[in-house]
């Protein structure tokens, strides 16, 4: 099993049918509305191809039972043409309609991945730090490619074979209205299995789509770099393939069963179609014999029944194929259902913090209800000067810095940015004046330029190399092979941690924002790299307002305040001078630490 995976939920594989309400088909029908003109030209399509297709039979009834028993060349000619004729008619509106069912159906998946990154873009951080890995992307792709065959098979199954069964049954009774109630006996019998196999291939299908979303889980989470890492040092290879083997078996086993299930389904309901045509040759046959019908009326009979019959073997099939893709548009739904929690009140104004303070009014936070994480937070960091949070891991420095850019919503209390309230500024504004130096730096698989460019894309050449000077980091990248061009792998792996963090610090610079947020490097660093980095910090932190969780000795001493963060309250305040004094928590955690010059 991949890591802190939860538990598969019991209700959920035991595959409940989605509901097939009214609101949901409207909802579903929106998403046609941008292409109603295509959607109308291809029921025109289908209503003449379902008319073109009962001439062939018609023809050839007239070829066997008057131009072949009269001799008629001229006749027959004639015949022969007009089926050739129908026959290419019908291929060429044929390739129209595969083109248009191809655009309808690929231009609604187009709107819905946009539809669904963008509220994705707007989900939550505890949305992502809550979901399975795996699942979003089998909503993003696997199912919403799913929608697909929603218009190219389901609706446009159902017209076609609508239109089909209504032009061959109302042709048939017209032609023959005894043989044709006989040819129709049968068909009951194609429904009354139908409704069984529905049932047994939806619970079946459903369970692939979990145990296929469950593997995808486990490719994401130990075939990406860090779950890689972690299962190489811990050797959980042989576990982890052990998990990811079950789970295949699972789906293959499930997979095999559905389309078995599939498969006996079409058994029975050929049987039950070479029925009718029997019933119709022997009955037909005795009409013959007594002279009441011609041979090439029981030929066109048999044929056409044969056109009923698809029609009618398909559409039990698609009621399988509606719940199937009800239950798509239901997952996929369910996730536009899930309301963005942190969003732009309507009366945002946009911010610009020049000069301003940050201030924590009385502010509870928690991750998870009746766990408090932060209780009463009140403290101010003035403009322009650099507040440092020092105190034992677990105690909430991390979330404290993490509710300034409203990366979660405070439960009580207050945060102030120049006097107003943070929530009534626009999110974009507001982020746009926050620049955070992480410690775990987040670099995307491309150059070192690209990734600096991402802070400012119109930065010149200039901008960087004057941002990655000041940031210690220019030399560096200069005497790479490929320098600004050089290729950092994925998540940044080819670099160091101190070079990472000090590209992180450039890319910061870059964006120039008014407030600072930056968890200071706990690792180990060699004194030449921390000079560099302590030198990038003091760069990037100047004329800033900063809250800086603070590691090094060195930093503390250098902040205008320090503030002492325990059991996710503010124990102390002060200047480190001031704090010694107190001899409480922050003379305890220097005495146990100031040998190492870290508070980690
Ligand atoms: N996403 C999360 N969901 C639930 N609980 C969380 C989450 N992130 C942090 N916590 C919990 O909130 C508390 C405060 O965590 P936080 O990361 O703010 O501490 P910290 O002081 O920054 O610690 P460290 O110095 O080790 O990074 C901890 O008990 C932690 O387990």
């Amino acid at each position: 099993m991949g890591f802190g995976r939860m538990k598969f939920d019991e209700d959920e594989l035991k595959g409940q049918k989605p509901n097939i309400s009214k609101t949901m088909l409207i909802r579903i029908s929106s998403y046609f509305k941008p292409y109603w003109k295509q959607t109308l030209l291809v029921m025109v399509i289908l209503s003449i191809s379902s008319f073109l297709g009962i001439l062939p039979p018609l023809l050839i009834q007239r070829i066997i039972d008057r131009a072949l028993p009269n001799k008629d060349f001229h006749l027959l000619l004639l015949l022969v043409l007009a089926s050739l004729g129908t026959t290419v008619v019908s291929g060429l509106i044929g390739v129209l309609q595969t083109y248009l069912n191809s655009y309808i159906s690929q231009n609604i998946v187009y709107d819905m991945k946009n539809q669904m990154y963008q509220h994705l873009q707007q989900m939550p951080l505890q949305f992502y730090s809550s979901v399975k890995q795996g699942e979003v992307i089998t909503r993003m792709t696997s199912d919403i490619s799913g929608i697909q065959g929603v218009f190219s098979s389901t609706v446009v199954n159902f017209a076609s074979n609508l239109f089909i069964l209504v032009t061959t049954g109302v042709t048939l009774f017209i032609m023959n209205w005894k043989l044709a109630l006989l040819g129709i006996i049968v068909v009951p019998l194609f429904i009354l299995p139908t409704r069984k196999m529905g049932n047994v291939r939806w619970k079946l299908a459903k369970q692939t789509q979990e145990k296929v979303s469950e593997q995808n889980q486990i490719i994401q989470e130990t075939l990406s770099i860090s779950g890689y890492m972690l299962m190489k040092l811990f050797t959980k290879e042989a576990q982890e393939f052990k998990g990811f083997r079950t789970i295949n078996a699972e789906s293959t086993r499930l997979q095999i069963r559905e389309s078995m299930a599939g498969r006996w389904f079409m058994m029975t309901l050929t049987t039950f179609t070479s029925i009718g045509p029997m019933l119709i040759y022997l009955y037909g046959g005795y009409l013959f014999i007594q002279g009441d019908l011609t041979v090439g009326s029981i030929i066109a009979f048999v044929a056409l029944l044969g056109r009923l019959y698809g029609p009618v073997g398909q559409m039990t099939n698609l009621y399988v194929d509606i719940r199937r893709s009800i239950a798509l548009f239901e997952r996929i739904f369910d996730y536009f259902d899930m309301e963005p929690l942190i969003v732009d009140q309507p009366q945002a104004v946009a911010m610009n913090t020049i000069g301003k303070d940050i201030t924590f009014e009385q502010v509870s936070f928690a991750y998870q209800k009746d766990k408090p994480a932060l209780s009463n937070i009140t403290f101010t960091a003035a403009a322009g000067t650099m507040t440092a949070l020092v105190g034992p891991s677990g105690a909430g420095k991390t979330t404290i810095t993490h509710l300034i850019p409203r990366m979660y919503e405070i439960e009580a209390g207050q945060i102030r940015i120049g006097g107003i309230d943070i929530r009534n500024y626009t999110l974009e504004s507001l982020r746009s004046q926050i620049g955070l130096v992480t410690q775990d730096t987040y670099l995307f698989n491309g150059t070192i330029k690209e990734n600096l460019l991402y802070a400012r894309s119109e930065a010149t050449d200039q901008d960087i190399i004057e941002a990655c000077k000041a940031a210690y980091i220019h030399d560096f990248i200069v005497e790479l092979p490929e320098g600004y061009d050089t290729i950092v792998g994925n998540r940044g792996i080819k670099l160091s941690g101190g070079e990472k963090q000090r590209i992180s610090i450039a890319r910061v610079l870059l964006k120039n924002p008014a407030i600072i947020i930056m968890d200071e490097a706990t690792s180990s660093l060699d004194t030449i790299s921390e000079f560099y980095i302590q030198q990038a910090m003091y760069q990037l932190l100047q004329n800033k307002t900063s809250i800086v969780i603070a590691h090094r000795l060195s930093t503390i001493m250098a902040a205008d305040k320090i503030l002492v963060v325990q059991h996710g309250a503010i124990a102390e305040e002060g200047s480190h001078e001031q704090l010694l004094e107190k001899r409480g928590v922050y003379k305890d955690l220097y005495d146990k630490q100031f040998e190492r010059k870290v508070f980690a």
